[in-house]
C-alpha cells in the first residue's frame, strides 16, 4: 500500500506586493518522514511553513493530513514558528502548561520539560532564561500535544551543541514514533543528520529535492582538497599550470576531484609552483557543497570564482 502523505503543496504562490516569496511550489512529505527545508536568507522556507500551517493565506493547494490546514484538528500538529516570543514573566514550566492547556489531551509537562533539556531550568521566568533555553522551551510548546505533524522553524538557532545535539536526538527519536517533521535550518550538518530527504528553495522556487545522499551524488561535486594558502595565490594560473580545477572559496583554494591516495603528490605539486601552504583538509563532498553550488554561493558575488585575497578569512 502506497504511504498516505502528511503533507501535500501543490503549485503553491505567494507574493507579498511585489516580491514573490513562494513561486510555485510542488511538493509532498508522507506520513514519518524528515524533510528538511533548506535555502538562503529570503528564499521562502518560512512563507512555505506558513503556506503548509495555514498561518498566511496563498494560492494553489496545501493539505495536511490529507485536508486544508484550516480544517486540521490542531491537536495533530505542532509548530515552532521562527519567530516567537512567549511573555516574559512566564516560567518555562508555566510556559508549557499554559500550551497544555490548549489541548484535551497533553503529554505531562514535566516529560517536555525534560525533552528539551529544561528540567532543572523550569521555574526560571523566561526573560531570565538564556537565548538557547528560550529556544528550548519554544520548542517544548510544539511537542505539549504530541503532534502527528511536526513543523520546526530553524528550532536549534542560538542553541548551544550540547543542546542542539540533544535536539537531534529528540527529533529523531519523535520521527521513530512515526512523527512527520518538517523542519528548516541553515545548518547543513542538521539538515543531513535529521533529514529523510532535503528540498533546497531559491527565490521561492524548489530547485532540487532529494535524500541527502542523493544531492550529494548529483550536485555535490568530487572529493576535494582545501587548502589554506599565503597571499597572492592565481588559482586561474594553477589550474592552467597543474591541469587541475583550482577555484577559490572562503580565501581557500579549492582542489576539486583529488583522491584520498593523490594527496601528497598534489601538495607537493602546489609547493613546486610556489604556493606557500599553511594547512590542507581532504573532504568528500557533503550536503554544504550541494548547498553552495545550487545556490551559486559557491562562486564570487560576480558568478566569477573569487580569488584568494591577503588577509581573507572564511569558514566552510
Ligand atoms: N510579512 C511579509 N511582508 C512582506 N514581505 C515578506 C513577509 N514575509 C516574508 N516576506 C518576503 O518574502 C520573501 C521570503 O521570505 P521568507 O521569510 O519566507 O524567507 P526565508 O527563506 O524563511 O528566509 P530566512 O532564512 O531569512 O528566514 C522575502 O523576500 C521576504 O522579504
Amino acid at each position: 500500500m502506497a504511504e498516505a502523505e502528511a503533507l501535500v503543496a501543490d503549485e503553491v504562490r505567494k507574493q507579498y506586493g511585489d516580491a514573490v516569496a513562494l513561486d510555485g511550489v510542488s511538493l509532498s512529505v508522507p506520513e514519518g518522514e524528515v524533510f528538511g527545508l533548506v535555502g538562503p536568507n529570503g528564499a521562502g522556507k518560512t512563507t512555505l511553513v506558513r503556506a503548509l500551517t495555514g498561518t498566511t493565506p496563498c494560492e494553489g493547494t496545501v493539505r495536511v493530513l490529507g485536508a486544508p490546514p484550516g480544517d486540521v484538528d490542531p491537536a495533530r500538529v505542532g509548530l515552532l514558528p521562527q519567530s516567537f516570543h512567549p511573555a516574559d514573566r512566564l516560567t518555562a514550566r508555566e510556559l508549557i502548561a499554559y500550551y497544555a492547556g490548549l489541548y484535551d489531551e497533553t503529554r505531562t509537562v514535566g516529560a517536555v520539560l525534560d525533552d528539551v533539556g529544561l528540567a532543572d531550568a523550569a521555574d526560571t521566568w523566561y526573560e531570565n532564561l538564556s537565548g538557547g533555553q528560550q529556544r528550548r522551551a519554544c520548542v517544548g510548546t510544539a511537542l505539549v500535544n504530541d503532534p502527528d505533524v511536526l513543523f520546526l522553524d530553524e528550532p536549534t538557532t542560538g542553541i548551544d551543541p550540547a543542546g542542539r545535539r540533544s535536539l537531534w536526538t529528540l527529533v529523531e527519536d519523535l520521527a521513530a514514533g512515526g512523527t512527520t517533521v518538517l523542519l528548516t535550518s541553515h545548518s547543513m550538518a542538521e539538515v543531513e543528520r535529521l533529514a529523510d530527504r532535503v528540498g533546497l528553495l531559491r527565490d521561492g522556487r524548489l530547485v532540487a529535492v532529494g535524500t541527502p545522499a542523493a544531492l550529494i551524488a548529483d550536485h555535490g561535486g568530487d572529493s576535494h582538497l582545501l587548502v589554506d594558502v599565503g597571499p597572492d595565490v592565481d588559482p586561474a594560473a594553477l589550474s592552467t599550470t597543474l591541469d587541475a580545477d583550482v577555484t577559490a572559496r572562503d580565501g581557500r583554494l579549492v582542489v576539486r576531484n583529488v583522491a584520498l591516495a593523490d594527496v601528497g603528490s598534489v601538495v607537493a605539486d602546489l609547493e613546486a609552483h610556489g604556493v606557500d601552504i599553511d594547512s590542507f583538509t581532504w573532504a568528500e563532498p557533503d550536503l554544504e557543497d550541494v548547498y553552495l553550488r545550487l545556490t551559486g554561493e559557491a562562486l564570487g558575488p560576480t558568478g566569477a570564482a573569487a580569488p584568494v585575497a591577503a588577509g581573507e578569512e572564511g569558514e566552510r
